[in-house]
């Protein structure tokens, strides 16, 4: 096994700093081989259609220990069922690839790297697949927006009725959200703002900046009511752990709210026992939009907290400060389950004032959709 992983790390190594023609061989020869296979993919392919094949590379790179991810290869062949690919199409993406990596690497390559990466894709395509056909749900569900409320120039609430089919998420977890009609084939990552419910309505909070990509400017700027939009199946594991007694910590970052929102909600369901204290921040009060929501569960749930800051507003009449640095001032924390939602940078920062507060890793949960 060490001799396979080294393998291809070795001959990665070969094509590593030429990822961009490494991904244009591999499109090239992809839709020569099905030229149907071009739609399933954006229009443009340097987004999303890179985003697969950077998920068989990653995959690839870790294939040296299996054990491990097994449960990661399912989840992302569950997740490719929104992409419509099906068991040939993982034959001719693995021409495709071993193609674009013989061509790319040049003299460098040999039979040992083309028999290591033949292997490794076989696996991984196995386990994908195996994930794909475990999985109950459609592959995608249309949604009608029901609403969509702007707040300021760069922020929405929307929500979605998801069509046809019950959608069964957990409180905590994200979705996949298409926008056909502005952007085919181009899917982003969401997290449901709202608990499970009957009429199978999903709420949103979607923040578009200057370098966010069309998927949130289209939700933000230019979806409304009636509009068709597709959900791919939940993912995610910061959910609740119903069994634990332990008090829980939240800590949200300006949109990170979505998942916290929908943890609270699940917990005005099930919650007598446990003590719940959410912080909330934004850079600037006006960004706090779900302040008067949370106070409003406060007002009726004796047992849940909420602590606003700001960051950037030293007119804020509450905390100041980076949310991180401001739940420590309240801490200890090592006896709380922890959710931690929010920028990269956020949820980085608040591990490590938990870390440093001696908070076991394994009481906090947190999803930053792969970018920490
Ligand atoms: N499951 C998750 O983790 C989710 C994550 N998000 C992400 O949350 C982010 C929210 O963005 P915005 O609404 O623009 O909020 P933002 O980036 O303006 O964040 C505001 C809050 O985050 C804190 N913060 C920002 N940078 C920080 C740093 N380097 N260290 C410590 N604290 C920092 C600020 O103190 C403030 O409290 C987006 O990147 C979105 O993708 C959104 C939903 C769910």
């Amino acid at each position: 096994m060490e001799d396979f992983a080294r393998l291809l790390k070795e001959s990665w190594a070969l094509v590593e700093e030429d990822r961009e023609r490494l991904s244009a061989h591999f499109f090239a020869r992809l839709f020569l081989l099905d030229p149907e296979l071009r739609h399933h993919f954006p229009v443009q392919l340097n987004g999303q259609g890179d985003r697969v094949l950077d998920a068989i590379v990653t995959a690839t790179q870790t294939v040296g220990d299996p054990e491990s991810f097994d449960g990661y290869l399912r989840a992302l062949g569950r997740d490719h069922r929104k992409y419509q690919i099906e068991a040939k199409h993982y034959e001719t993406m693995g021409v495709a690839l071993l193609d674009a990596l013989r061509s790319i690497a040049g003299d460098g390559w040999n039979l040992e790297y083309d028999q290591a990466w033949r292997e490794a894709y076989a696996r991984i395509s196995e386990k994908m697949l195996a994930g794909a056909a475990a999985d109950e749900n459609p592959p995608y569900w249309h949604g009608e927006v029901l609403t969509h409320e702007r707040h300021g120039r760069d922020m929405a609430v929307l929500t979605v009725r998801a069509l046809q089919h019950p959608l069964p998420w957990k409180a905590g977890q994200y979705v996949s959200i298409e926008v056909p009609r502005y952007h085919p084939q181009v899917w982003r990552r969401y997290s449901v703002a709202n608990a499970p419910n009957d009429d199978n309505v999903l709420e949103f909070h979607i923040r578009t900046t200057a370098g966010a990509g069309w998927v949130s400017g289209a939700l933000v700027r230019r979806t409304k009511p009636g509009d068709l939009l597709r959900l791919a199946a939940p993912m995610g594991s910061m959910t609740l752990d119903r069994s634990s007694t332990r008090d829980v910590l939240c800590v949200a970052g300006g949109v990170g709210l979505a998942p916290i929102k929908a943890l609270v909600e699940e917990l005005t369901a099930v919650n007598r026992t446990r003590w719940v204290h959410v912080f909330y921040g934004a850079r600037r009060r006006e960004q706090l939009y779900g302040l008067p929501q949370l106070q409003e569960l406060v007002a009726t749930y004796p047992w849940l907290s909420v602590t606003p800051a700001c960051s950037d507003d030293l007119s804020f009449d509450g905390e100041l400060g980076d949310i991180s640095e401001v739940v420590t001032r309240y801490g200890p924390w090592t006896t709380h389950d922890c959710y931690v939602s929010g920028s990269a940078a956020m949820v980085r920062a608040t591990l490590r004032a938990l870390a440093e507060d001696e908070v076991p890793a394994h009481n906090i949960r947190y999803d930053t959709f792969g970018d920490l």
